[in-house]
């Protein structure tokens, strides 16, 4: 591990940012204009060069200018020398083998920041568990940002907020400075839990609008859909002890919202494209880009039925996506359960 400067050191705030994808580049950006100093790793060499030299990422976020001080590499531990912050943007369930090899260059005593939006097939746990595991660091040294904030507006500088959430008061505060500038607006939260599953579980619930769009229904059916599925998100959350209040702000309701409305949303698009017939192969290829509610809905659902909760509209898209239910079943499995109290 190499040693970094603590928080007193002089000069802009030294950040990196892992996976120079959709997200992760546009991080990037966010905390360049908001004064840090930034240097990105990726896979991809062209990537990397173009990111450094022509200051663009047309394979990821095409016709955005970035800014000219943003570098990007392929060598990790050059990227990783020296960095206060490390923001992690890679598919979540790529993120424990892309951590461990990582594992060596951390810099000590570094904040990791988890932009990711899922939850681990196989072991069902959250990213931060996740980050915190196979870097080997204290859960409080990880700090989630999660909010409505689809990658494309936020790189065309529309105003937009999130939510940055953690359990060290001082690694949060930083974190939210950093990521503050003119069209960034970070809100503190200190519930990992329901941040987190907030961002994984929004996706799930965009796919199912996403179908229901495709096959043609309204915005009564999409209304239907948003409202039960933040009431599913709500009672998972409960159930892990997250708090209430969350499930109402910007990373619940409001990335629910931004996710179910967006064309631009990945999850929304493939959802749209398996309720017009695609299957899923089909519909991963024609969307592009990582819809992570393809894998989390199966690790959401083994989450929730191991805590006895239960999540009709996930269980629904699980069977959709990897079951072999046609999609016309779907919202019969849905209308057609017990009739219940709508506070339950
Ligand atoms: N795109 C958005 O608007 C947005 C917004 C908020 C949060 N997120 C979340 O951020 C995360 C990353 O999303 P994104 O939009 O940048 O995704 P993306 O698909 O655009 O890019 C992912 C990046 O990770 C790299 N990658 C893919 N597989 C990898 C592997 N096995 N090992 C290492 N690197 C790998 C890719 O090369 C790419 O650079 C996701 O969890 C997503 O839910 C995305
Ligand atoms: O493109 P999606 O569906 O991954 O959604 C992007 C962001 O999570 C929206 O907040």
């Amino acid at each position: 591990m190499t040693e970094q400067p603590g928080a007193a050191a002089q000069g802009p705030l030294r950040a990196a940012v892992l996976g120079t994808g959709a997200w992760g580049t546009t991080f990037a950006m966010v905390l360049a204009d908001a004064g840090c100093d930034v240097a990105m790793w990726g896979r991809s060499p062209e990537v990397c060069d173009q990111i450094t030299t022509a200051h663009r990422n047309s394979r990821n976020l095409a016709g955005i200018e970035l800014p000219a001080t943003i570098s990007a590499s392929t060598d990790a531990a050059a990227v990783l020398e020296g960095r206060e912050l490390v923001a992690i943007a890679v598919p979540s369930q790529s993120a424990r083998t892309t951590l461990a090899g990582l594992r060596d260059a951390w810099p000590a005593g570094a904040t990791a920041v988890s932009l990711m939006k899922g939850v681990e097939l196989g072991t069902d746990e959250r990213m931060s568990q996740v980050i915190a595991e196979s870097l080997g660091i204290p859960e409080d040294h990880v700090v989630v940002v999660s909010g409505p904030n689809l990658a494309r507006e936020i790189a065309e500088h529309q105003p937009t907020a999130t939510v940055v959430a953690g359990t060290d008061p001082e690694r949060v505060a930083r974190v939210a400075v950093a990521c503050s500038n003119p069209y960034f607006r970070p809100y503190t939260n200190t519930d990992v839990v329901g941040v987190e599953l907030c961002g994984a579980v929004k996706n799930v619930i965009a796919i199912a609008v996403g179908i229901a769009q495709g096959r043609g229904f309204g915005l009564n059916t999409t209304a239907t859909i948003i409202t039960r599925g933040l009431v599913e998100i709500t009672r998972l959350g409960r159930a892990l002890g997250a708090e209430a209040e969350t499930f109402g702000g910007l990373a619940g309701l409001g990335d629910l919202m931004a996710t179910c409305a967006s064309p631009l949303s990945r999850n929304h698009t493939l959802g749209r494209h398996i309720g017009q017939g695609l299957d899923l192969r089909e519909a991963t290829a024609a969307t592009g880009g990582t819809a992570e509610g393809v894998k989390s809905a199966t690790s959401v659902l083994e989450l929730a039925a191991r805590h006895g909760v239960e999540m009709p509209i996930t269980a629904a898209v699980v069977g959709v996506l990897h079951e072999g239910l046609p999609v016309a079943d779907m919202a019969t499995m849905l209308l057609a359960r017990p009739k219940k109290a709508e506070r339950t």
